[in-house]
């Protein structure tokens, strides 16, 4: 199906390009050449350089030096926002459209400088018109905020598409997708391809790689290593390009688990309309115990709910065997329950501070005042932090904007586990978080757990949610099974999806099926 042409010139080129932050070389020297209907992966480990090679593709960032050309012809001049808009566009996994204005008005934000009258009904007509052109099914006059993740980026497609692009980046777009959703996107990226649009695809889920791309190019610490077809490259070859390393060295994490003793965490009857039906679970010391589910089954609320964020309409929480006061965030920490939250952007981090001030936030009171000067300890811990969860970092004192997003991750997992947690909560852990870098961060989960904590680890990735101990799958806000270890992905992937069929059958907890009734809470 592969509609890449060798004929035209490059949908895009980039060569000797050289970006610095300060003493950090992000880029150096590295090219990329992308063809006409192309699906093109850039990958490599957290902090190789991907998102900085976008912002240079896309007009955002200045390079020191090197050259970009689109379809043959120079790249527009420094600042011309316009010009780069006809010609590139990036979708992030955080929404560039303005959530607060219609999907009519985003479509053509910007586009109306100068006019003094807009036509709002001639625009959601255009808007629709331009929609299902491009066969996005979303309502011109519905407020960005209102649409899921799919339909956003969606939108964002055809609006760059509609400024004229033929060049669009999607930065992780699946990370927040669902299964269905990912095969929709795929599936909408396929046919846009067949008509010449070419995608650069950056990832850490390798399998969509194989699965969508046809060319991968590999960066390692700044430097461009290969560029191959994608189906003449294993991946364990793949990931030997990412990581410098020979193929086969990566190991995944030890999953056997010392054995379960008391319980740490109890709920009874935990409950919140609309997200999850009353749930009683228990985590015992030891324990690495699995949330798997979709998106929306409702088990990102279930750990949002044991870190404090929602208040549950009715049940009880308990740590220990102590009760926990429900829907504070204070409360939830001192009783220790530690929070890996899956937004890092908005719950996570404190931008300006260092990366040991923010690994180290939740136990200031313990560490000393926060100050110019770092205390020893948070010093201390902060090292620890970064060998044991490979963060690139130039030390300690580098506030953490200067992180790539996947290490940025890692250093709010080191926070949540900077107090010892009695349980830690950790929703979606791994995302954004490369290949090797998973396996360390799983051990450590691990870790917590063999040293006498439990861990509930919230995720719908498969690679995960083999290091629990247990795993309950959660469909339509209930636990609808049960696996101990040794479970079959398509068991599992089943009973995520809840297995429809004939009369809707599940999977229980005894590993049987039964016909349920299948209604939300
Ligand atoms: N604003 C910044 N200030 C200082 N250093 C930065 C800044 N942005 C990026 N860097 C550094 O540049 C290097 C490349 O980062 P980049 O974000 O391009 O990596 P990446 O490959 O996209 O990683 P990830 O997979 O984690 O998103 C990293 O060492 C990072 O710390």
């Amino acid at each position: 199906m592969a509609a890449a042409t060798h004929d035209r010139p490059a949908a895009v080129h980039a060569e000797g390009i050289v970006k610095r932050y300060g003493p950090t070389v992000a880029l150096d020297g590295a090219h990329l050449t992308v063809r006409p209907g192309e699906a093109h992966a850039l990958v490599g480990r957290n902090g190789a350089g991907k998102s900085t090679l976008v912002s240079v593709l896309t007009g955002m960032q200045r390079p020191e030096a090197g050259q970009v050309t689109f379809g043959g012809r120079p790249a527009p001049g420094w600042g011309d926002t316009a010009a780069w808009q006809r010609k590139v566009a990036c979708v992030y996994q955080r929404s560039m459209t303005v959530p607060d204005l219609t999907v009519a008005e985003n479509l053509y934000l910007g586009r109306y400088q100068g006019e003094r009258i807009i036509r709002w009904r001639a625009l959601r007509e255009r808007a629709g018109r331009l929609l299902a052109e491009y066969g996005v099914a979303a309502d011109p006059a519905a407020r960005i905020r209102e649409l899921g993740v799919e339909q956003r980026q969606f939108v964002e497609i055809a609006r760059a598409l509609s400024f004229g692009a033929r060049l669009i980046v999607l930065d992780e777009p699946t990370a927040r997708l669902d299964a269905g959703g990912i095969d929709r996107l795929f599936g909408k990226l396929r046919s846009l391809r067949a008509q010449g649009v070419a995608f650069v695809f950056i990832s850490h889920h390798l399998q969509e790689v194989y699965e969508l791309c046809d060319t991968v190019t590999v960066f390692r610490d700044a430097r461009h290593v290969l560029t191959a077809p994608v189906r003449q490259l294993a991946k364990d070859e793949l990931v030997a390009a990412m990581t410098g390393e020979a193929a086969g060295a990566a190991h995944r994490p030890r999953t056997a688990g010392r054995g379960a003793g008391e319980p740490v965490l109890r709920t009874e009857g935990l409950a919140l309309e609309g997200h999850f039906a009353p749930l009683d679970l228990t985590v015992r010391a030891g324990e690495v115990v699995g949330l798997a589910g979709a998106a929306a089954s409702g088990n990102t609320a279930i750990g949002e709910t044991l870190a404090g964020l929602r208040a549950p309409d009715g049940g009880r929480i308990a740590v220990r065997g102590r009760p926990v006061r429900t829907g504070s965030v204070p409360h939830a920490l001192d009783a220790g329950i530690g929070y890996v939250p899956e937004d890092r952007h908005r719950e996570g981090l404190v931008p300006g501070r260092s990366v040991a001030e923010n690994a180290t936030l939740t136990v200031a009171d313990q560490l000393g005042p926060l100050g110019t000067v770092l205390p020893s300890r948070t010093r201390e811990f902060a090292r620890r932090m970064i060998a044991s969860l490979d963060i690139k970092t130039t030390g300690p004192g580098q506030p953490v904007s200067g992180l790539s997003g996947g290490n940025q991750q890692k250093v709010v997992i080191a926070r949540a586990l900077a107090r010892d947690p009695v349980v830690l909560v950790a929703v979606r852990p791994t995302n954004g978080v490369d290949v090797k870098s998973k396996d360390a961060l799983l051990g450590v989960v691990r870790e917590v757990a063999d040293g006498g904590s439990g861990a509930l680890l919230v995720s719908d990735e498969l690679d995960d949610l083999r290091v629990c101990d247990r795993v309950l799958a959660v469909f339509h806000g209930r636990v609808t099974a049960e696996f101990g270890r040794g479970w079959h992905d398509h068991e599992l992937v089943a009973a995520m999806e809840g297995v429809r069929g004939d009369g809707d059958r599940r999977t229980t907890e005894d590993g049987t099926t039964q016909d349920t009734e299948g209604t939300a809470p």
